[in-house]
C-alpha cells in the first residue's frame, strides 16, 4: 500500500523542528531516511505513524488520512520498531509478540488459535522461537531488537516503520535484519545512519537536514560525493563492491584544507552533479 506524507511541519515548544517534509513511498518499496543526527528523520517517521501530530501536511495510507483513524485501525495499516528502549516488565517474549495482534481484537477477545499460530509465525521469521518462553527483560539488545520486529510482524500490516533497525545488532545481524526486511514484500519506510545499508537496501533515499528534505530519489542520484560533503561533512566516493558487485560508498574524512561546507540551500537540492 502507498505512504503519501505531504507539507509535514512540527513544532514543538515554539521551534519548528520538521517543515515542509513530504515523501511518497511506492507499494512494496522501502524509502530510507537518511541525515545527521537532529536532521529530522525520526520526527517525519513519529509524524507518519502518530507519536507527534504535525501542526500543517497530511500522511495517507492508500488513501487514508492516518491521523484522522481512530488508534486501532492506523494498528491495522502501519506496524512500528521504534529506538525507544521498551522493557515490558514480566512479558516473556512471546507476550511481546502477541502484543501485536491487539489491533485485531477486541478489548475483551481472548487470544484465538490464529494470533497464537500468526505469533509463532512471527517468532521464527525473525529466528527467536528459542526465546519464546524467556523474560523479555533478559534479553540482549540485539535479541530485544529482533523480537520487536516480530512483534510489528504479527500485526500484519502493509506497512511497515523501523526507526535505526539495525541499532545493537552486530554486523552479521545487521545484514541478515535487512535481508529480511526486504523479503517481506511491505510498503517499508526506515530510518537509517550507515550510507552504505541505505545505498544497497532501499529502492529510493530521503535526505534530512535540519528539518528539511534536501534531496529525495534513487540512492545513488541522492547521496552525491557533493551532499556527502554538505550535508555530512565527509568525502565520499562510489566503487563498485568487490564481493557483490553493486555500488558501494566508501566515505572518508574530510581533508583538514577543506572547509566544510554546512549549508542547506538551493545547491542541495538541485540534481545531482555526479
Ligand atoms: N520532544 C522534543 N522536544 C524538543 N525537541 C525535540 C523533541 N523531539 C525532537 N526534538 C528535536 O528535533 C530535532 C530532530 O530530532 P530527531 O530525533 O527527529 O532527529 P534524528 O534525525 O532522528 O536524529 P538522530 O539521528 O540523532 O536520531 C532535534 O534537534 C531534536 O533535539
Amino acid at each position: 500500500m502507498r505512504v503519501t506524507a505531504s507539507d509535514l511541519r512540527v513544532t514543538i515548544d515554539g521551534h519548528v523542528i520538521l517543515d515542509d517534509a513530504a515523501l511518497t513511498a511506492e507499494t512494496g518499496a522501502v524509502i530510507g531516511l537518511v541525515g545527521p543526527n537532529g536532521s529530522g528523520k525520526s520526527t517525519l517517521l513519529r509524524s507518519i505513524y502518530r507519536a507527534i501530530r504535525p501542526d500543517r501536511g497530511a500522511v495517507l495510507i492508500g488513501q487514508t488520512d492516518v491521523w484522522r483513524l481512530p488508534a486501532r485501525k492506523a494498528g491495522r495499516l502501519r506496524a512500528v520498531v521504534t529506538q525507544d528502549q521498551e522493557l515490558h516488565n514480566d512479558f516473556s517474549v512471546q507476550d511481546v509478540v502477541a502484543l501485536g495482534r491487539a489491533p485485531h481484537q477486541g478489548l475483551l477477545d481472548r487470544e484465538t488459535a490464529d494470533d497464537r499460530e500468526v505469533v509463532a509465525g512471527a517468532l521464527e521469521r525473525v529466528g527467536m522461537t528459542w526465546a519464546r518462553s524467556r523474560l523479555f527483560t533478559t534479553l540482549s539488545g540485539g535479541e530485544r531488537q529482533r523480537v520487536l520486529l516480530a512483534r510489528a510482524l504479527a500485526q500484519q500490516t502493509p506497512v511497515l516503520l523501523l526507526d535505526e533497525p539495525t541499532n545493537h545488532l552486530d554486523i552479521g545481524a545487521q545484514l541478515e535484519l535487512l535481508d529480511l526486511v526486504r523479503d517481506l514484500g511491505l510498503t517499508t519506510i526506515c530510518a537509517l545512519h550507515d550510507l552504505d545499508h541505505a545505498l544497497a537496501y532501499c529502492d529510493e533515499l530521503v535526505l534530512l537536514r535540519g528539518g528539511r528534505v534536501v534531496a529525495a530519489g534513487g540512492p545513488v542520484d541522492v547521496l552525491t560525493p557533493q551532499r556527502l560533503t554538505d550535508v555530512f561533512g565527509v568525502r565520499g566516493a562510489f566503487t563498485t563492491h568487490p564481493l557483490t558487485g553493486r555500488p558501494h560508498l566508501v566515505v572518508a574524512a574530510l581533508n583538514p584544507a577543506d572547509p566544510p561546507n554546512r549549508r542547506v540551500d538551493a545547491d542541495s537540492t538541485a540534481a545531482p552533479t555526479a
